[in-house]
């Protein structure tokens, strides 16, 4: 994502592009790939359910380069958390204004019970409406989700529950998350914004929802598109400033070129920046090789012989369980996963779990997670799996306390050489896919202004929080506190 986003970005200002992609397609992350089914349908497998909020901005507005109107997303405006415990929550139906959004929130939440209210540390609780990035980072971003959630007094149900389901979306339990993450979070879809949780998937399978209109449209351009094509190292050029080496199918490689974006997954940064010892500065390859990656996750795709039950919604968040995150039933969002549902009478259904244990079994990480997933949609036990596909990765980005400070940042020591990715440092209030378009345009943006072409407006929420007389309140807390929270 991040790569394609410098890639339109740079190929819109006439820049000439090669986008090198060690898989067989686009989408990183979002990659999706064909596989056969024991019944003989050819589907396509991915790493599976994807939020596209709507305060995505910059990823939206790649996405419009080929869909104006957004017609490949569908809206999924309710959705569902439960607690293993049985407790319940939804997000729907909040007014849209912010601070109204997150007053009615507290106000109606079955997880903010008003007996329990009189617990909450308000001080605490202020300085999440008085959210400004980067200055966040510096005065909470030492202490972890938890350490935040817990000083807040917030009801152990809204910590258990909303909290908790949103700190593991990063692939981190909370103690592993940097509590400003959490805060801006909270600042992003509540305070900053009026669009609230709400969120959209793609209609279609990623390779014809995103990807395949996105590659006609950089070809279009003018971008050469390899796929297959992994970097094995980048060295001093002769000719230009830099020579890229990579592998393809057909053999090795090389080109040279002005520029170099590199948009990879964190542990792809590493190796490839370990391979070139002559790339940056000794300090910058430095601060690379201790770029955290997140721990495993496993993505579980189950086809059923049976629908679940009617009244399944498309996606339910869950806390409290060892492991299972959210259950989502393609066949309500998804055309492909419907056209199977309708051909079979089955239903598609999918499991994901973050932050698993270090060394785990993949084998017994699959059954357990199943076994949850039965507790949660109890007709699961009586299906039978006409097929299933199972992802276990961990190459998501992890942003642990404390870390902020030694992020990558887009620009390093070498102008001519630029980072974009989920895990780089943009000082904005943006994450996840949304963080990766974001900082792959603000890479294009780098190098257009050296080469003196007109750079992308990038779009976010406000950078600090909207009510002044709030924010006010928040830092008589603070000096009456006399110390950051
Ligand atoms: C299961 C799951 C669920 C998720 N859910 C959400 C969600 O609901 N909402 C959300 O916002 N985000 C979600 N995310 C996170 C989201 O997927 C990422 O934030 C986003 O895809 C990151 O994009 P990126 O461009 O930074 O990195 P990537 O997508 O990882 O792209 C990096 C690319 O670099 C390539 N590469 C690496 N090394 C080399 C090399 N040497 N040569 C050539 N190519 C190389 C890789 O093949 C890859 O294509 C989820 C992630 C997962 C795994």
């Amino acid at each position: 994502m991040a790569g394609l986003a410098a890639a339109c970005g740079l190929a819109e200002r006439d820049v000439e592009v090669v986008l090198l992609e060690r898989e067989s397609g686009l989408g990183g992350r979002l990659l999706g790939w064909d596989t056969t089914l024991a019944d003989g349908s050819t589907v396509t497998m991915s790493r599976g359910f994807h939020a596209f909020f709507r305060q995505y901005y910059n990823l939206r507005g790649l996405l419009r380069r080929t869909d104006p109107d957004l017609a490949g997303l569908v809206a999924l405006p309710d959705y569902p958390l439960v607690h293993s415990s049985g407790a319940r929550d939804r997000f729907s139906g909040l007014p849209s204004i912010p601070p109204l959004n997150a007053f009615a929130l507290a106000a109606t939440s079955p997880s903010f019970p008003l007996t329990e209210l009189a617990g909450v540390n308000l001080p605490a609780v202020l300085q999440l409406l008085d959210v400004d990035v980067p200055g966040v980072h510096e005065r909470m971003g030492h202490r972890s989700a938890r350490e935040l959630l817990e000083v807040t007094g917030f009801p152990a149900t809204a910590r258990h529950l909303a909290f908790e389901v949103f700190s593991r979306s990063f692939f981190a339990a909370p103690e592993q998350l940097s509590a400003a993450e959490m805060a801006v979070m909270f600042h992003v879809y509540f305070l900053g914004s009026a669009e609230g949780l709400v969120f959209d998937v793609p209609r279609s399978p990623f390779p014809q929802a995103l990807w395949n209109p996105l590659a006609g449209y950089l070809t279009g351009l003018g971008v050469e598109l390899r796929t297959g094509a992994s970097v094995d190292g980048i060295t001093p050029g002769g000719r230009l400033r830099h020579r890229v080496d990579w592998s393809e199918a057909a053999g090795a490689r090389s080109g040279e070129f002005d520029a170099v974006v590199l948009a990879t997954d964190p542990r792809g940064l590493r190796e490839l920046v370990s391979r070139s010892p002559e790339l940056g500065s000794a300090p910058w390859r430095s601060q690379v090789s201790r770029i955290p990656s997140a721990p495993a996750f496993l993505v579980s795709r189950y086809w059923l012989d049976r629908p679940v039950r009617p009244h399944r919604q498309a996606f339910l968040g869950t806390g409290g369980y060892p492991t299972l995150d959210n259950v989502s039933v393609l066949e309500r969002y998804e055309d492909q996963a419907r056209e199977w549902s309708d051909r079979t009478g089955g239903s598609v259904v999918e499991l994901h779990a973050y932050a698993l244990a270090e060394g785990c079994d993949a084998q017994a990480e699959r059954k357990s997670l199943w076994e949850q997933a039965t507790a949660v949609y109890p007709e699961l036990a009586a299906a039978r799996q006409v097929d299933a596909r199972h992802e276990m990765r961990a190459d998501c980005a992890l942003f642990p306390p404390g870390g902020y400070a030694d992020r990558c940042t887009v620009t390093t020591p070498d102008p001519s050489l630029v980072v974009a990715g989920d895990h780089v440092r943009v000082d904005l209030p943006v994450a996840l896919m949304e963080g990766a378009a974001t900082s792959g345009m603000s890479a294009a943006n780098t190098l257009l202004s050296q080469w003196g072409r007109r750079g992308h407006t990038l779009w976010t929420v406000p950078r600090r929080g909207r009510s002044p007389a709030l924010r006010a309140l928040a830092r008589a807390a603070r000096r009456r506190r006399g110390q950051s929270t």
